[in-house]
């Protein structure tokens, strides 16, 4: 029974490897970055990663492990206190048109209807005018959302607006989108249904996305690659690919026993004793799966 259950268990980890060296040139290089506030607090430590076109990007790991440091050093919002952040081999300085970030909060203009939110946005990419009904249409279309274009934001649900917010970004079709626990503030339910659509749209699309959570399953069930990350300094401890086919089911076993595993790293890297002796590992090191 216990050997069966092993193998099980070793068998499913088997969708879950190491990040490969790449020779093909990152779209997103992140090389040696520390970040420390204002106030001292290390949010991150020796950071590297490299982020290649079309990649779903996971950065998981527990409350203030500098996951969302990370992600605004990406979107150019700050400027990292030592290393460097370049897209396509351009030092980030910025925010740019090239990246767009994503929030929990729909951010939408409460006097603008549907189509008016994403037209407005469009405008100000510089979408010529006689291009961005259609464009709008389009992508409210593709979440779902066709015959809400005139209704106003507060005659909606909290998963239509953030169905509205995702159009609106897919739409003014940025290189790199970038989101920052954008179902956290969603029930159960809606959540899942976001994640699918998400998935759903990335198929289609292969845009290449950074994506925090701290949900081990929303990590799996979104991402070619899982970056698990430690707190105390912040830094990255793991660097997984997600060998799983697309569309994933939150039902599949391989990608449960695959969550277990992810569960008890966080639980290890986010314990106050194991702090010194993940530190010791640093982040430069290439991270490693150790089953
Ligand atoms: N504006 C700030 N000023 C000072 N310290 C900050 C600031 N923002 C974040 N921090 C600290 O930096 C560290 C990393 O925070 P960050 O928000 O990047 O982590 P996180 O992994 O995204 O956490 P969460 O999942 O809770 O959002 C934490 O210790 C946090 O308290």
């Amino acid at each position: 029974m216990f050997r069966a259950l092993l193998a099980r268990w070793k068998n499913s980890l088997k969708h879950l490897r190491p990040t490969r060296v790449s020779t093909e040139r990152a779209k997103i290089a992140v090389a040696q970055v520390d970040y420390a506030y204002a106030n001292k607090v290390v949010a991150l430590r020796n950071v590297n990663l490299n982020v290649h076109s079309g990649e779903f990007v996971c950065l998981l790991g527990p409350s203030g492990c500098g996951k969302s440091t990370l992600l605004y050093a990406l979107a150019g919002q700050l400027v990292p206190t030592g290393g460097t952040v370049s897209i396509d081999d351009q030092r980030i300085r910025g925010p740019g048109p090239d990246r767009l970030l994503m929030f929990q909060e729909a951010a939408l203009f409460p006097w603008m209807t549907v189509l008016g939110n994403l037209q407005f946005a469009l405008a100000a990419r510089g979408v010529p005018r006689s291009e961005r009904k259609a464009r709008a249409l389009e992508f409210i279309q593709r979440v779902h959302l066709s015959g809400f274009e005139n209704t106003l934001p507060h005659q909606l649900s909290g998963g239509m607006k953030m169905r509205v917010s995702l159009a609106r970004a897919l739409a003014t079709d940025p290189a790199v989108l970038l989101m920052d626990e954008p179902f956290g503030a969603l029930d159960a339910q809606t959540r899942i249904h976001m994640q699918e659509l998400l998935q759903s749209i990335w198929l289609r699309t292969r845009k290449t996305v950074v994506f925090v959570t701290h949900d081990v399953h929303e990590a799996l069930m979104l991402g070619t690659r899982v970056v698990l990350m430690a707190p105390r300094p912040g830094r990255i401890v793991k660097d997984l690919e997600v060998h799983l086919p697309m569309p994933r089911s939150l039902e599949d076993r391989s990608l449960n026993e695959m969550a277990r595993y992810l569960r008890m790293e966080m639980r290890q890297v986010d314990a106050p004793t194991s702090s010194s002796e993940f530190a010791s590992l640093g982040s430069g090191e290439p991270a490693s799966l150790d089953h």
